[in-house]
């Protein structure tokens, strides 16, 4: 079964002045799930944010929310996002309360929704706060609660966690878990840590040099993982295996007089060059699966030419 994407980019190229910064950028974010959209500073995270919410213009391409053209249809496609781009601007001589409801008269939303959004971010017991009192972690689920006002379908994060400590990381995580599970909601959310992303997204792209480079579901990413994986074999001579078991052995690279590195494969593979080698009577110190981390894959990723994009 196949459904329409809630958010879609085609070809997505942006120029500043005559400086290339997106080249081709397609990005497929599924209803209900959370897209990771991860790249080292500068790779054009914002810009692509901005580009999703109109706020600036394609040199070629298009977006598309909810199946519609953003072009085509701007006021109609934005009134179902939420966004929060960066820090929220807020007043700080205002409360909690108080600058949820400048927004909510502003946009002429229910004035239910008030109560119903600060106690979604769980900030009813502070609303009553003026908001320069508050953390940055609580600064910036003022700003969500904001976005939530209008109960948008989307919500298109950037760099949500930037500047919190790790309490304020933790309740941002389990918000946008407790937003997507519990209220239906689909997040695009903007990090350069793999780290924070692994715990909350269900999808992952990943852009380097304004150019997707990997696309798809977190358990994809973590296949790429495992396929980097390699085995790394102490012997006395590397060169005497590999003229010993050139089946096996042909794609190994010689890092030291004694070390062989080879791709990882399965364990039945393992056992295969161990027995081999035994059989053709070289001693075998040492036989190990190094396994890369998801951090070392993302690296890997963000250095590699835009090849692997599917
Ligand atoms: N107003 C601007 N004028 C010219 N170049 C810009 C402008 N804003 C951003 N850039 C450039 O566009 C590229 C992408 O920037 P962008 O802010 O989208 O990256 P990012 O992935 O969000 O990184 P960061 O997390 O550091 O903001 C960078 O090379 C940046 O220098």
């Amino acid at each position: 079964m196949s459904t329409t994407p809630l958010l879609e980019t085609r070809s997505l190229s942006f120029r500043f002045g005559k400086r290339p910064i997106l080249h081709d950028v397609n990005l497929l974010v599924e209803p209900g799930s959370i897209y990771g959209f991860l790249g080292p500073n500068g790779a054009g995270k914002s810009t692509t944010m901005r580009l999703l919410l109109g706020l600036l213009r394609p040199a070629a391409g298009s977006v598309h929310l909810f199946g519609h053209n953003l072009a085509q249809h701007r006021v109609a496609l934005l009134n179902r996002v939420g966004a929060l781009i960066e820090n929220p601007s807020l007043y700080d001589h205002l409360t909690g309360r108080e600058n949820v409801e400048a927004t909510r008269r502003l946009r002429g939303v229910a004035a239910s929704r008030t109560a119903e959004v600060l106690a979604l971010v769980g900030l009813s017991d502070n609303a009553h706060r003026p908001a320069r009192e508050y953390s940055l972690g609580m600064r910036q689920r003022l700003g969500l609660a904001i976005a939530l006002l209008s109960d948008p379908d989307l919500l298109l994060l950037d760099e949500p966690t930037n500047g919190l400590d790790p309490n304020g990381i933790i309740e941002m995580r389990e918000l946008l878990r407790e937003l997507r599970e519990q209220h239906g909601k689909t997040i695009v959310v903007s990090s350069h840590l793999i780290g924070e992303i692994e715990k909350v997204a269900t999808h992952v792209g990943v852009i380097q040099l304004g150019s997707l480079v990997f696309q798809g579901s977190l358990r994809e990413l973590q296949q790429l993982q495992t396929g980097r994986a390699r085995l790394v074999l102490e012997t006395a001579s590397a060169d005497t295996c590999r003229n010993l078991l050139p089946r096996l052995l042909t794609d190994a690279v010689a890092t030291a007089p004694g070390t062989l590195w080879l791709q990882w494969v399965s364990n039945q593979h393992t056992a295969e060059v161990a027995a081999a080698l035994v059989a053709a009577g070289q001693p075998l110190y040492g036989l190990r699966l190094e396994q890369p981390s998801l951090e070392d894959t993302f690296l890997h990723l963000t250095e590699a030419k835009p090849e692997l994009v599917k």
